[in-house]
């Protein structure tokens, strides 16, 4: 029990020094590293979709609270006719996340968090066993493939059911890294990650 609490304290330490120092980066070094990654991120899917079949779904996600910001791949996806997904908060399961289509039809709405999401339209739902790649907010990560969200356990609650890290890409910048992320029976550990500097592969 005590050692729970140590783990959530940890935790919640971690995230708050990360948060801060997301936040920190002018606007300069911010588009500077934002771009330096999406053109990682886009290599690394380049590689990963092999046949540039355009029946692909990949999910993102928008950026908010000084995430990293993969804006960019979803255009270049897009512009490619590969579908892009994005989260939703789930309107009735508590904490967990539906995927919905994002293209130009597409009406945002801020959620309860003011991130923007698609306005949920049932008929853009797809299930989650549709989806190639989900790539990832990460608020930290270790070089073992561990990451840290924002604390509601959100991505670890619907992702838990697929069990298959191969799909999982996280999306960080080299500043959020840490030497080990003190890991949860729940948590779900990544295939790769992706940060303006490299790209980690763990399976
Ligand atoms: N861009 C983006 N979209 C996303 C996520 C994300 O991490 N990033 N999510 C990934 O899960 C989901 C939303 N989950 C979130 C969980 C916590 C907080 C957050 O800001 N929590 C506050 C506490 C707020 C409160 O308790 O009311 C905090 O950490 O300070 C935001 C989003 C779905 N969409
Ligand atoms: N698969 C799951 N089933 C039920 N509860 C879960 C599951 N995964 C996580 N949780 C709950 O969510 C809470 C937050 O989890 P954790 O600290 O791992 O968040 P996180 O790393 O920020 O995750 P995420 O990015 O997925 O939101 C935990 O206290 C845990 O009780």
């Amino acid at each position: 029990m005590r050692q729970q609490t140590n783990l959530n304290y940890n935790k919640a330490n971690f995230r708050k020094i990360l948060k801060a120092k997301r936040l920190s980066l002018d606007d300069t070094s911010r588009n500077l590293l934002n771009h330096r990654a999406n053109l990682q991120l886009i290599e690394l899917l380049n590689e990963l979709l092999i046949n540039h079949r355009n029946d692909y779904k990949i999910a993102l996600f928008l950026a908010f609270n000084g995430e990293i910001d993969p804006y960019c791949t979803i255009q270049h996806l897009q512009k490619n006719n590969v579908s892009v997904y994005l989260p939703i908060i789930h309107p009735f399961s508590k904490k967990t996340l539906l995927f919905q289509k994002f293209d130009k039809n597409t009406t945002l709405i801020k959620n309860k968090f003011g991130i923007l999401e698609p306005k949920l339209d049932l008929r853009a739902i797809t299930p989650l066993d549709q989806i190639n790649y989900f790539v990832m907010p990460l608020t930290g990560f270790d070089l073992k493939g561990n990451r840290l969200g924002m604390g509601g356990g959100f991505y670890d609650r619907t992702l838990c059911h697929l069990n298959d890290s191969a799909k999982l890409i996280g999306f960080a910048y080299s500043l959020q890294q840490l030497d080990t992320i003190p890991t949860e029976p729940w948590d779900i550990s990544l295939g790769y990650i992706v940060t303006e500097l490299n790209r980690y592969c763990f399976i």
